[in-house]
């Protein structure tokens, strides 16, 4: 079995013209584990998941996803590592002229998945998180949370390792968060790993992991 990382920062350094955002940082997410990222405004949270998805590239170190060094990735190859990692943002990118299913569909035909297996891992996540009797529907018919869920279902569609979630409750009233925090842990347990950045001080309380916090260009242990 691969035991590999399913990130791996090796000394990275981030400069920007007028700051350095990381100093030699380094940091491991292992397979299956749950981490929050935090950090005051501006150190650099979004930037951090960035660098994952190979949206910045650093001045200096590596980034390894489940073991393939993406600093060094062809371009060619850089949307098959995007496909390889669910990416759950707060403000929901659903395309609106097309149902909720056809969203999550979407995402499966891009990777070329075959016709008949889309319909079922369609009908597979959508029901994990419990919007299967909504497939019909567009997505300005439905709540805040409830298209958060459907990006989450999108996100799961093509099993990645790895979940990352940038302030997946932000723009959510505390009933719709709870909800979608338990999918996180849900989706956690059934073995991906997930980073989530949060502001959410209430919710790393009440959904205890791991935590680690960005402070003077690197990565602290914060504690569980
Ligand atoms: N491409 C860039 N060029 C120059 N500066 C940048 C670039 N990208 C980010 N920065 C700067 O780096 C800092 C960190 O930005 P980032 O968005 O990663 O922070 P953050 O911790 O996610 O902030 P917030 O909590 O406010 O969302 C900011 O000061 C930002 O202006």
């Amino acid at each position: 079995m691969d035991e590999q990382p399913v990130i791996s920062f090796k000394n990275i350094t981030v400069r920007f013209d007028d700051r350095t955002l990381f100093d030699d940082l380094n940091f491991t997410l292992d397979r299956g584990e749950f981490t929050y990222l935090i950090g005051s405004t501006g150190s650099g949270k979004s930037s951090f998941l960035k660098l994952i998805y190979r949206d910045l590239l650093p001045d200096e170190g590596e980034v390894y996803v489940a073991g393939t060094e993406v600093t060094s990735l062809s371009e060619r190859k850089v949307p098959e590592l995007r496909r390889s990692v669910g990416i759950v943002f707060q403000d929901f990118q659903l395309l609106p002229d097309r149902n909720v299913y056809e969203n999550v569909a979407f995402a499966l035909e891009v990777t070329g998945t075959r016709r008949s297996k889309i319909k079922q891992r369609v009908m597979e996540v959508l029901s994990m998180v419990g919007l299967s009797h909504r497939r019909y529907d567009m997505p300005e018919e439905l709540s805040g949370g409830e298209q958060q869920r459907v990006v989450i279902a999108r996100a799961l569609a093509n099993e990645p390792k790895l979940m990352l979630a940038d302030e997946p409750t932000g723009n959510l009233d505390p009933e719709a968060a709870h909800s979608i925090m338990d999918l996180f842990r849900q989706i956690n347990n059934r073995g991906m790993a997930v980073l989530m950045v949060t502001h959410n001080y209430d919710m790393v309380k009440k959904y205890p992991a791991r935590t680690v916090r960005i402070q003077n260009e690197n990565i602290v242990e914060a504690g569980t």
